[in-house]
């Protein structure tokens, strides 16, 4: 199977694809990979939804809010970040903005006068690396070849490290079997115990919840879209009634359900 994900090749994204797809095409945005999807242009995409670090990755988030997908599968990867260059000496340090982040207290120690420039993908800061003796690049040490060296190796701030990634597919493959069930709540109300009153339908039925995160409608401030992740499937009679619950709560707006899912861990 054929699946999108964030390019040039050499991204961590690629590398949690090449784990689920023989054949791995390339975007250069998280939103793009999920339209593509949902468009019927690719019949799976792969993109990264949370780094335990430095948290969501919110243009994924709201894209599945955007768009029409179903979620099939997860893929947990640890992160492992190297730091690779032409030569000791750089001014620049280029990675995608989560990577720096991931690796915040290692640059401010090690290269604290470096100025960090945010790119699309951690490949597309090792192509800069490569075309420019002075500048550096975070990303995985594969990515050296012949060009590069890897100056330093286990970057990353925390040594535990790991993002979690989701595969999309077509909506109308959306699945009632897995472990785990994701689905987006927009309540277009809001009162005093809203959250409460969302949350407690899954407390009621000894549902885990291993996620909720709230991101802006862009209606207005303070309006907010919901995203709910919890450790049940679809298929469960719990599942069902703590849903119809939800979805009775917001009756003036909207619950996607993603869909089940199982988890894989992938390691490099
Ligand atoms: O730039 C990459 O290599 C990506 O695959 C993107 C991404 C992200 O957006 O979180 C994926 C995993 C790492 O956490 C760092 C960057």
């Amino acid at each position: 199977m054929e699946a999108l994900t964030l390019g040039p090749a050499g991204t961590y994204s690629h590398r949690a694809a090449k784990a689920v797809a023989d054949e791995v095409s390339f975007a250069e945005s998280k939103t793009g990979i999920v339209e593509a999807v949902a468009s019927g242009e690719y019949d799976r995409g792969v993109v990264p939804v949370e780094n335990s670090t430095e948290g969501s990755v919110t243009e994924s988030l709201d894209a599945f809010a955007d768009y029409e997908v179903a979620v099939v599968k997860e893929l947990i990867t640890p992160i492992r970040h190297a730091l690779l260059a032409q030569g000791p000496e750089f001014d620049t340090v280029a990675s995608h903005p989560q990577a720096l982040a991931q690796c915040r207290d290692y640059l401010s120690e090690n290269y604290p006068s470096a100025t960090l420039e945010a790119v699309a993908s951690t490949a597309r800061g090792v192509e800069r690396a490569r075309e420019d003796p002075t500048v550096a690049a975070i990303g995985h040490p594969e990515n050296a070849g012949d060009e590069l060296r890897v100056v330093a190796e286990d970057i990353q701030d925390e040594s535990s490290n790991a993002t979690r990634f989701v595969v999309v597919a077509p909506a109308s493959e959306r699945s009632e079997a897995g472990s785990k069930t994701s689905f987006i709540v927009y309540p277009d109300v809001d009162y005093p115990g809203l959250l409460l009153e969302l949350l407690e339908p899954f407390a009621e039925r000894d549902i885990n919840l291993t996620r909720v995160e709230s991101r802006p409608s862009g209606e207005r401030l303070g309006d907010y879209v919901f995203h709910i992740d919890i450790a049940a499937g679809l298929y469960e009679e719990r599942t069902q009634e703590a849903l119809a619950e939800i979805e009775a709560i917001a009756e003036e707006g909207w619950v996607r359900r993603l869909g089940s899912y199982d988890s894989e861990t992938v390691l490099d």
